[in-house]
């Protein structure tokens, strides 16, 4: 089914990033709330317009437990916007939870730590897999594109559509917005992005989770590098287990060849002990 824009009632704004404004809107028809994505194409070129079009056709084909639903998309040629049609996800964003927890001097339970270790691991093997053989390399992780349902499952969203908007060739990382403190160290170096840097990167969201700050901090690009480089980081708190802290530090390997592969990671053993008994 096509949809128009007059299909749906805005509710409110629930989200600014550098490429788009999440709204949350209900189908007038259906009353089901979901999300849609304004993204102004007008000044994109012709080459990057088709790139979003086809990115965002490819996603709506992709179908897992724990990665954001994404149903269709909206043009409206008159004000040269994308409407990107999204699950809702009540939860917020672990970006709201991090600072939450800042706030309030809390932090995250260790049972979550490892179901969002879990989920977004298998969200992760899905696009390796799924995506090997076509255009979508990038995915942009990090705590405000982790998303959650209202059961406390997480799901993995934005993908990559801010990357293929700004210049995603690797070795442009000054002209990065931002500080990339989840860039790997082989992207840091300029070499191509791989599904080994969204291992790094996903082990860098869960280091945050638990230490509620990234693992390598810096004021700019060049120290951020040197510490990448370097591969050394605190130990996550005492209060969370040595087992994920040793998870964690093979998920922050500097050596790629060392950094177990998605796949290794959503069987390893200590990730399936941890995962809720099916009664
Ligand atoms: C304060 N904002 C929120 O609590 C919040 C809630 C309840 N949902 C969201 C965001 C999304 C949401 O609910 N579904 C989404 C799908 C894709 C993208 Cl890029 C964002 C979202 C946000 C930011």
């Amino acid at each position: 089914m096509s949809y128009k824009l007059n299909d749906f009632e805005v509710l409110e704004l629930i989200g600014s990033g550098s490429f788009g404004s999440c709204y949350k809107v209900r189908n007038r028809h259906t009353h089901e709330v979901i999300v849609w994505k304004v993204i102004g194409y007008g000044s994109l070129s012709e080459e990057k317009k088709q790139l979003l079009v086809t990115e965002v056709s490819l996603l709506r084909d992709l179908r897992h437990p724990h990665i954001v639903r994404y149903f269709d998309r909206i043009v409206c040629k008159e004000t040269k916007q994308l409407y990107i049609l999204i699950e809702y996800c009540p939860g917020g964003d672990l970006a709201t939870v991090i600072k939450t927890c800042l706030r309030n001097n809390t932090h995250v339970e260790e049972r979550f730590v490892w179901r969002v270790l879990y989920q977004l691991g298998s969200a992760l093997q899905t696009c390796h897999s799924w995506f090997s053989s076509t255009i979508i390399l990038h995915r942009d992780i990090k705590p405000a594109n982790v998303f959650l349902d209202d059961s406390g499952n997480v799901k993995l969203g934005d993908f990559g559509l801010a990357r293929k908007l700004d210049a995603s060739q690797p070795g442009c990382v000054e002209t990065m917005v931002g500080t990339p403190f989840y860039m790997s160290p082989e992207v840091m170096k300029g070499e191509m992005y791989n599904s080994k840097s969204d291992v790094w990167s996903l082990g860098c969201l869960v280091y945050e989770l638990c230490a509620l700050k990234p693992p390598f901090h810096a004021q700019n690009i060049k120290d951020l590098a040197y510490k990448v480089s370097r591969g050394r980081f605190d130990r996550i708190p005492h209060y969370y287990s040595d087992s994920l802290h040793r998870v964690l530090s093979s998920l922050l390997l500097v050596n790629q060849e060392q950094r177990p592969s998605i796949f290794d990671l959503v069987c390893h053993p200590v990730i399936l002990s941890h995962l809720p008994s099916v009664s």
